[in-house]
């Protein structure tokens, strides 16, 4: 087996949990990061009961990512407790993102036009960019892919690409963008809110297949 450099090996984030098996599911796949909506307008959403209830399943070493849509900070605040980062998926500025004093990542969804590189200098706070497709009306979830290499090849910010990605074409996304990580949803599930541990299982196994190949292995 190789053993890659830290760099080298992309992360993985499942997002969109709802049950106590499937954040179980989701760890024994080799999960880096459990992502758990707080946005009420979700199929996948969580209140702040079911949040601290699976978050305590969380082992060490995992980071539990809450996602907010333009959030009440209220409720960031209180829901941070149960949280080690925290995903701004909406219009917030930067100001919103830094207000809880947390570590933040912010999703950008790519509509035509948008400037990476200045996304990147505006959210210099942000501990990575979470590139998502865009759909009008809609913040994300839409199992939608956009054009990868629309990305540039070299970010001011760590990348974690998401939109659309499924165990078939997560190694195809890897190769053409190399991203710190990669973060799916949708193309792990069985219905919306309801994971499929066996495609979690080869989401993780095609990303591991990639990062071989990245390495020349
Ligand atoms: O999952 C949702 O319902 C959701 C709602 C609002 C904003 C983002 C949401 N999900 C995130 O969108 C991306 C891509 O999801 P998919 O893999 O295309 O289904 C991912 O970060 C989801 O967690």
């Amino acid at each position: 087996m190789t053993v890659l450099a830290p760099q080298l090996r992309t992360r993985i984030k499942f997002c969109g949990l709802t049950r106590p098996e499937d954040v179980d599911a989701a760890v024994a796949a080799g999960a880096d990061a459990l992502g758990f909506v707080l946005w009420p307008g979700s199929k996948r959403a969580l209140d702040e009961q079911r949040l601290a209830e699976l978050s305590e399943r969380v082992p060490a070493f995992v980071t539990r990512v809450g996602l907010f849509v333009d959030p009440n900070l209220a409720l960031v605040a209180r829901a941070a407790e149960h949280l080690d980062l925290l995903q701004f998926h909406g219009d917030e500025p930067p100001g919103t993102c830094m207000a809880v004093g947390r570590p933040w990542i912010k999703a950008l969804r790519m509509r035509d036009g948008l400037d990476l590189p200045a996304a990147a200098e505006a959210y210099r706070g942000a501990a990575a960019l979470l590139l998502d497709a865009y759909r009008p009306g809609v913040p994300g979830g839409t199992g939608e892919t956009f054009d990868w290499s629309r990305i540039p090849a070299s970010l001011a910010k760590p990348v974690i690409l998401a939109g659309g990605l499924t165990p078939d074409n997560v190694a195809e996304a890897i190769a053409a963008v190399a991203p710190f990580a990669v973060d799916v949803s949708g193309g792990i599930e069985a219905a919306p809110g309801v994971k499929d541990a066996t495609r979690m299982a080869a989401f993780q196994r095609a990303v591991r297949r990639a990062d071989d190949v990245r390495c020349g292995a």
